[in-house]
């Protein structure tokens, strides 16, 4: 029997009818239940701000600011002003929350993996490599910083301090001797990457090495596009040629530690550590080289940075210098020829750490860096959405006049006193503390002591601005002028070179004895002219050479044969006196300054960072968990995944549960807080301790502050693509 034609049809028609209806049903339930759950769910509230123009946001403002070196005083200041601590803005397409203050620091560097994670530019993680440290989390992270950590801690330093002197002394003899001027700049970059090499890896640098790893540096924030002669192709193929000089380094390594006792001999570099996790099979080769390259990236333009600006800010302030040469005076009265720097000696130079970090202060390497939140955070009555960027900077509180009295001026002995924990970062904070700060810490005070010890500088430039490329430099490489300065007073000559200790303290005493006679004033020098330079410098060769010659015997210093110089504290004109004497050339004093002069009361306290008391973290950050995605507000809400909604309550009043989320891995926090790395109380660093009673109380109050510093811009296009990439900030 044949179905009618009218009939088959009605049926097709009917269930097609059910299937749409039915369809409908169910989204409508599932939209209200969706509604239902909005509504119980309390409102995120975005923080204040603008998010700019569609797609590129603010990117502009923000580009522009970096480029003329005026992030804070462009970008970042003016909506601090206008909006608070804490703003929204966009930045290359990535919706973005700036956070500034202690308790937003904190809150970002301490709750790295549970509330946010580093976030690289791609280009940055491809050039250092996929296994480096920095693109790593929870318990990779643990185990590469674990080794990384431990070789560059206080401790491990100690082993490596001579063959750091070795280094200076090396590179002053090969970069400075018979030169009358040098770019001080480039200087501190190849000494810097001679230590990574030579102390850290024990690998001999060859000619050319350092132009191939710049040549990587050069495209780490440079956009990932491999157009032919791009700075990202250039970086890759680099990046290649060092790949095949490592892991031949690394094989070659691992066969020489195999032979020896099964590879269980002492490692004493961290090259030797990094290999013996592979032999051990706790990190891979790749590991050991992409970490390699990172380190060198890290510690590069940073410690460079640091160590330039140090020298411009001590020419520019010689009081400081003054006291900071009194410092490595004693220091090496009491070293003989070709002895090495103690840990002991290292503690000594307390002021000079103090000028350093004024100037890391002020001129901080890293101005700060992007996370991304991996949760939706709650802080302030605010909401940082899962996915958006975050930005944490040292400006917010480096630049703080309630945090930092007279935030502008150069005034290296307000680390007298301990300060605030998260206020003083240019080290960062949290799990990814930098590895490296204690390295760094050394290896400047080292160049510090050999330089001012043996030469007098002046800036060629004392103007000079400073560009962003995006990390700072100076515009023209900081030429200086130098000349040897002559120690002879203090230095021990063929004639006393094998005395004993006892022997050459005396000696100073009976120097310092002579001085007093001479009684040379320093108008005399001041007058002295350039034409009369040179004579007057051998005529006073010529006498501290007779002076070092003096019998000790001599009537005059037989009255402090009882006293033991090292106790003896030379009275800051002396010292000066001392140097005068010595000296062909004096340091010149730059005649415009970019930040006022010190003080007057410039009497520095000396006082180690270590003798601070230890760190109790405790913040009272407090945080409110969100049930209604509707409390959500401003551009960019709409696209927000809200799936996950964090219950952020977090008062990190213990830090060692509440910094790393315990539930996603435990051993992270007993890892991070246990004391054997840095975020914990065994951190020397005064940046890291704490003082929670004086939290800055509103700091939207800040004014507007500026450096007064002339802007020389950079290549507009190179370093555009540099923050553009930076700022896209892909998930590592
Ligand atoms: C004055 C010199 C230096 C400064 C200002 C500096 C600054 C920083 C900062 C701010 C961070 C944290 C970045 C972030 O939170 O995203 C960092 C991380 C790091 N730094 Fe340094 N650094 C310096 C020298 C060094 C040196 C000499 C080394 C080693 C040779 C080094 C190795 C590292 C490593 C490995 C990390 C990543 C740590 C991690 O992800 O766990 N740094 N540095």
């Amino acid at each position: 029997m044949a179905l009618e034609p009218n009939f088959l049809l009605s049926w097709i028609f009917l269930c097609i009818a059910a299937t749409i209806s039915s369809t409908l049903f169910f989204f409508r339930k599932k939209q209200h239940k969706f509604r239902s759950k909005k509504l119980q769910q309390p409102k995120k509230k975005l923080p204040p701000g603008e998010m700019g123009l569609p797609w590129i946001g603010e990117t502009m403002e923000f580009y522009k600011a970096q480029k003329n070196n005026r992030v804070f005083e462009d970008f970042v200041n003016p909506r601090i002003i206008k909006h608070g601590n804490l703003f929204k803005t966009k930045i290359m397409g990535s919706p973005t929350i700036v956070v500034n203050g202690a308790e937003a620091n904190r809150l970002i560097l301490s709750n790295e993996f549970s509330l946010v994670v580093s976030s690289w530019p791609s280009s940055s993680v491809q050039l250092m490599g996929m296994n480096c440290i920095m693109a790593k989390q929870g318990e990779k992270h643990r185990v590469l910083r674990g080794i990384v950590a431990n070789s560059l801690s206080y401790n491990g330093l100690e082993s490596l301090l001579p063959n750091l002197c070795d280094t200076v002394r090396s590179h002053l003899d090969t970069q400075w001797r018979g030169k009358e001027e040098i770019s001080l700049y480039r200087s501190t970059k190849a000494l810097t990457f001679t230590v990574v090499f030579e102390c850290l890896y024990g690998i001999k640098v060859e000619l050319g090495m350092l132009e191939i790893f710049e040549r990587v540096l050069e495209g780490v924030f440079a956009l990932p596009v491999e157009f032919p002669c791009s700075r990202f192709a250039r970086a890759k193929k680099a990046r290649v040629e060092i790949e095949t000089l490592l892991v031949e380094k690394v094989r070659e390594k691992r066969r020489e530690m195999e032979q020896e006792e099964g590879g269980e001999r002492p490692n004493t570099t961290l090259f030797s550590r990094l290999v013996q996790g592979l032999i051990k099979g706790e990190i891979t080769e790749e590991e050991v080289v992409d970490n390699m390259v990172l380190l060198v990236f890290a510690a590069h333009d940073t410690t460079s940075y640091a160590m330039a600006m140090t020298f411009k800010m001590l020419a520019q302030h010689p009081t400081c210098l003054h006291t900071l040469l009194k410092e490595h005076v004693q220091i090496k009265a009491n070293k003989g020829e070709g002895e090495y720097l103690t840990v002991e000696d290292v503690k000594k130079m307390k002021y000079s750490w103090q000028v350093v970090r004024e100037t890391m202060r002020l001129s901080p390497p890293i101005f700060g860096s992007f996370r991304k939140a991996v949760v939706d955070i709650n802080y302030g009555g605010f909401t940082i959405p899962k996915g958006w960027k975050v930005l944490w900077t040292t400006y917010g509180t480096h630049y703080n006049p309630e945090i930092f009295e007279d935030p502008m001026s150069f005034n290296p002995s307000r680390f007298d006193k301990a300060v605030q924990a998260y206020t003083y970062l240019p080290f960062g904070g949290g799990p990814r503390l930098c590895a490296g700060h204690q390295l760094a810490k050394v290896s400047i005070l080292v160049f510090l002591h050999f330089v001012v010890t043996s030469y007098d500088w002046s800036l060629v430039y004392p103007d000079e601005t400073i560009s962003m490329d995006p990390l700072p430099l100076p515009s023209l490489g900081m030429p200086i002028k130098i000349s040897p300065k002559l120690m002879s007073a203090f230095e021990p000559t063929s004639q006393n070179k094998n005395r004993t200790k006892k022997e050459r303290e005396r000696e100073l005493k009976h120097t310092r004895r002579e001085m007093e006679k001479v009684g040379e004033d320093e108008k005399t020098i001041g007058e002295a002219s350039n034409s009369t330079e040179e004579t007057r410098n051998v005529k006073e060769d010529e006498r501290i050479t007779e002076e070092g010659s003096t019998d000790p015997s001599n009537s005059q210093t037989a009255n402090f044969e009882d006293h033991d110089v090292s106790e003896y504290e030379m009275e800051d004109e002396e010292v000066l006196e001392l140097f005068r004497r010595s000296s062909s050339l004096r340091p010149k004093v730059a005649k415009t300054n970019n930040f006022p002069y010190p003080n007057k009361s410039e009497e520095m306290v000396l006082q180690f960072p270590e003798d601070t008391p230890a760190e109790t973290e405790q913040t009272n950050v407090e945080f409110h968990s969100m049930t209604d995605t509707s409390e959500i507000a401003g551009p960019g809400a709409e696209d927000l995944d809200i799936s996950v909604i964090l219950e952020g309550v977090r008062s990190s009043s213990d830090s060692k549960e509440d910094s790393v989320d315990s539930s996603s891995d435990s051993d992270l926090s007993s890892y991070y807080f246990d004391g054997s790395l840095p975020v914990s109380a065994h951190v020397e660093e005064p940046e890291t301790h704490q003082d929670e009673s004086h939290l800055p109380k509103d700091e939207n109050q800040m004014p507007l502050l500026r450096l007064n510093q002339p802007v020389q811009q950079l290549t507009s296009w190179r370093s555009c693509c540099g923050l553009l990439e930076l700022l896209r900030a892909d998930d590592p």
